[in-house]
């Protein structure tokens, strides 16, 4: 569930409680928890409505929100308000939802994965016995994929696949090598594991979204979504498949606030007066560190803003 920062009182039909605005599986799985516990009434918003409207907030008011990652450089990219449709959304979270977006309120829920950010924490927590996905991910940092994939290499006795484009470092089967020896999960260290697994979703999410871009003409794929928290490592191998399905005509492009456009589309969506008071000569504090999780080469404001707990960005009224 996604739950914005604005808190409020208001006269309601039924009764004179505060209310949030929610949105997600939780703004219905948790409504009467909410409703018990703290009096508060969930005001639920649809799912996809926030999350495109929360990315089209963010891509238009926040500079340098949007950047590419390949190789460990991360590159801000200059989005053009007059420019910026159509393009694709990729949300990861614990499913994968992939939506096209023409203008504001003006989108298509294209396609989807159910393999997702849940999928890495479900099946790394069954592989590895970690305890948390922060574990997990740390452990993935340490690990080496290819003793657990098979490369293109294995197959061809060391040599590239060239002529289909496919060097011998390329995998060529996901967990594959666990065919052979008669090994047991035991004989596997969890790093290489999770580092394994960790490759394999976001290649196929990186994969299936240049897929869908192709689709529908699409040049501009961004990514968002909790699974990422701006790890180096999955916005690499995401930004490799982009670049190797579309053979370098497409490139994977990424969210600074990107666990939180839900929220955000949530909260642009208090009635208009509400709105109004956070407009003209106001601003909005957006936290931008919220996301940054256990990696430690992740800092959302390099080369961009110094190290502050909150960055300030106007609303402009339409
Ligand atoms: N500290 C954490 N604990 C658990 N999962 C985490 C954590 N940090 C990142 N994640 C990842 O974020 C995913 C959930 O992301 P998010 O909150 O955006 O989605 P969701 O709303 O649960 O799912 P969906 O979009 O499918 O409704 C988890 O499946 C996991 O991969
Ligand atoms: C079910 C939702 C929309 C809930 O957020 C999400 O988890 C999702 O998009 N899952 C992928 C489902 C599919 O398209 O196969």
């Amino acid at each position: 569930m996604k739950v914005n920062s604005g808190f409020q009182h208001q006269e309601n039909p039924t009764n004179d409680r505060s209310f949030i605005k929610a949105t997600g599986g939780g703004a219905y799985k948790f409504s009467d928890l909410f409703k018990e516990k703290l009096g508060i009434s969930l005001e639920k918003e649809d799912e996809m409505d926030c999350l495109v409207t929360g990315a089209n907030f963010l891509l238009k008011a926040v500079n340098h929100e949007a950047f590419t990652y390949l190789n460990g450089q991360k590159e801000f990219v200059q989005i053009d308000h007059n420019d910026l449709y159509p393009y694709l959304l990729v949300n990861i979270g614990s499913g994968v939802g992939m939506v096209k977006v023409d203008g504001d309120g003006k989108f298509e829920r294209v396609s989807g994965t159910s393999v997702g950010g849940g999928t890495f924490w479900g099946l790394g927590k069954l592989l590895t016995k970690c305890q948390s996905f922060d574990e997990l991910l740390e452990l993935s940092h340490r690990g080496n994929n290819r003793v657990v994939d098979m490369l293109v290499g294995d197959i061809y006795g060391g040599m590239d696949y060239s002529k289909i484009g496919l060097s011998s470092t390329a995998i060529a089967s996901s967990f594959g090598r666990a065919i052979s020896n008669n090994n047991e999960l035991d004989d596997y260290k969890p790093e290489d594991v999770s580092r394994s697994l960790l490759r394999m979703i976001s290649n196929n999410i990186g994969q299936i979204s240049y897929l869908n871009a192709l689709r529908f003409g699409l040049k501009r794929i961004f990514f968002g979504g909790f699974f990422i928290r701006g790890q180096s490592y999955t916005m690499d191998t995401i930004s490799v498949a982009v670049h190797f399905w579309s053979k370098g005509e497409a490139k994977a492009m990424f969210l600074r606030h990107e666990g939180f456009l839900g929220a955000l589309g949530a909260f642009m969506s208090y009635e208009r007066h509400s709105l109004d008071d956070l407009m003209i000569n106001q601003s909005v504090q957006i936290p931008v560190d919220a996301s940054c999780g256990t990696d430690t080469n992740y800092n959302p404001l390099e080369r961009d803003l110094n190290e502050t707990e909150s960055m300030q960005c106007r609303v402009y009224q339409a």
